[in-house]
């Protein structure tokens, strides 16, 4: 049950402070859930409005406030120069200032729909202003400035738009991993020794091309949902060359170009690129392009020809290996999440160099945003005053005996028609060395094209 309240129209600016006299505020009761609105300034008046009981107790406790008044107890209690909101949706009510408001007016003359961009001169806009009145209706807060202007705002808006708002709103889970909690399928070929050859596919982080190329089958939009949760996932059904593997990837993102190309291929045997990758040696786990300002966002690889002999691939879960190490090592994870480290990259024609912490947060949320860690790819270390080199060895050291910890490695054998997806910015992958034709292909993603896709898609990121 809610109730229906009509407060008067009544209260300009410049009426006394401490509060306004509010009148027939409660009328009657409605079975109507809608939203309510609590009048926190007490400057300008309120036309009818439905309030959740819940909603009217908070308004009874604000109206009658820490000085109620003896006679009708109908006085507002003046707490600043905002506007608390109630709706009967949220979880929690939401403050806002009358800038805020006035800046994310969403009216036609102040924001382009067709181009969704803002189209006014911030510096116009007064920072001390304040509405001459607020209307809540059942589908918009309103709000007139003094100018004349009306504003109004979708309570679904202003829920996504604000910090508040933003702080219950639904994420997409990431879940690290080790080997012992990776989806039950995945733990048969966990162990290095215990591999068995062609890997099981585990329904959650497998999507095949098919339901890629059909649209109604949403594949592109679990294939990301995979790769948001477990940082991996693969696409079954591809034709096991160069161009099929394209036109998969195509399918969820544009392809990055670097130097190494757009496609790109290793056979372990030419040195296409003066790189170790491009030989048949063992490479510990590491994320790729530590040496770009943005590193690529995802890995793709697709074996086309398993080597004769080893060339196994392995993952590790850089965002378990943070918690691990952040647990085990505080003062470690503090220095690597603050100190940043040179990375480079050098052949013919190229020096590629990118000065960045191991450990990157979201500076908002403070969460772990991207993990970077590839020792052969390190510059000379010239980022820190000697003094500081001896601790940067110690925590660097420790850091990578979790990373070799057996059970944080999940050691897998790709095979053709299988494409695996990784998020270079969280796992970290190696191979074991090999013998025979082996030959990869694969590709980059870039982060801000990937996280559009996704966001398109509705999968709420980070
Ligand atoms: C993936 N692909 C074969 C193109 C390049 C490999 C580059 C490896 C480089 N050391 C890095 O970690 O970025
Ligand atoms: O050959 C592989 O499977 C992986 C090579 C590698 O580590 C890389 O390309 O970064």
């Amino acid at each position: 049950m809610t109730l229906k309240c009509e407060w008067t129209q009544y209260l300009g600016p410049g009426s006394s402070p401490g509060g306004h006299q509010l009148t027939d505020w409660l009328t009657g009761v409605q079975p109507l859930d809608m939203c309510a609105l609590r009048l926190i300034n007490g400057s300008f008046g309120l036309g009818t409005r439905f309030l959740a009981p819940s909603s009217v107790r908070l308004v009874r406790k604000t109206l009658y406030g820490s000085q109620p008044s003896a006679d009708t107890g109908t006085n507002v209690t003046s707490c600043g120069q905002q506007l608390e909101v109630h709706h009967s949706r949220w979880p929690h009510c939401l403050h806002f200032t009358y800038t805020w408001l006035r800046d994310h007016c969403r009216c036609p003359q102040c924001y382009d729909h067709k181009t969704y961009q803002r189209k006014y001169e911030i510096s116009n806009i007064p920072l001390g202003i304040r509405p001459v009145a607020v209307k809540a209706t059942e589908k918009e807060l309103k709000v007139k400035w003094p100018d004349g202007h009306e504003s109004g705002y979708e309570y679904k808006f202003l829920w996504q738009n604000t910090f508040e708002g933003q702080q219950t709103s639904y994420r997409m889970p990431q879940l690290p991993w080790t080997t012992a909690t990776l989806p039950e399928a995945h733990q048969t070929t966990a162990s290095f020794k215990n591999l068995t050859y062609g890997f099981i596919l585990d329904k959650y982080c497998t999507v095949p091309l098919g339901d890629l190329c059909d649209p109604e089958k949403g594949g592109v939009k679990r294939l990301i949902y995979a790769i948001v949760k477990h940082g991996f996932a693969f696409i079954s059904e591809v034709p096991a060359d160069i161009e099929s593997t394209r036109t998969a990837i195509e399918k969820v993102c544009n392809i990055k170009n670097t130097f190494f190309g757009d496609m790109w291929s290793m056979k372990g045997t030419n040195y296409e690129h003066f790189d170790s990758a491009y030989s048949t040696a063992y490479i510990g786990a590491h994320t790729d392009s530590t040496y770009f300002t943005q590193a690529c966002r995802i890995q793709v690889f697709h074996c086309l020809q398993p080597a004769t002999e080893g060339g196994e691939n392995l993952l590790v879960d850089g965002f378990s290996i943070a918690k691990q190490f952040r647990d085990k090592h505080p003062k470690g994870y503090a220095f690597l999440s603050s100190e940043a480290i040179p990375s480079e990259y050098i052949e013919d024609g190229q020096h590629q160099v990118s000065l960045d912490t191991i450990f990157k947060h979201n500076p908002v949320t403070r969460n772990i945003k991207q993990f970077r860690y590839n020792i052969y790819d390190r510059a000379p270390l010239s980022s820190l005053p000697m003094e500081k080199t001896q601790d940067f060895y110690t925590h660097f050291s420790n850091l990578s005996k979790i990373i070799n910890n057996p059970k944080n490695e999940y050691w897998l054998k790709l095979n053709p028609g299988t494409v695996l997806l990784t998020d270079n910015w969280r796992l970290m992958h190696g191979r074991a060395n090999f013998t025979g034709a082996r030959f990869m292909c694969g590709c980059y993603l870039d982060n801000d094209d990937f996280c559009s896709k996704a966001r398109v898609l509705e999968v709420q990121l980070e």
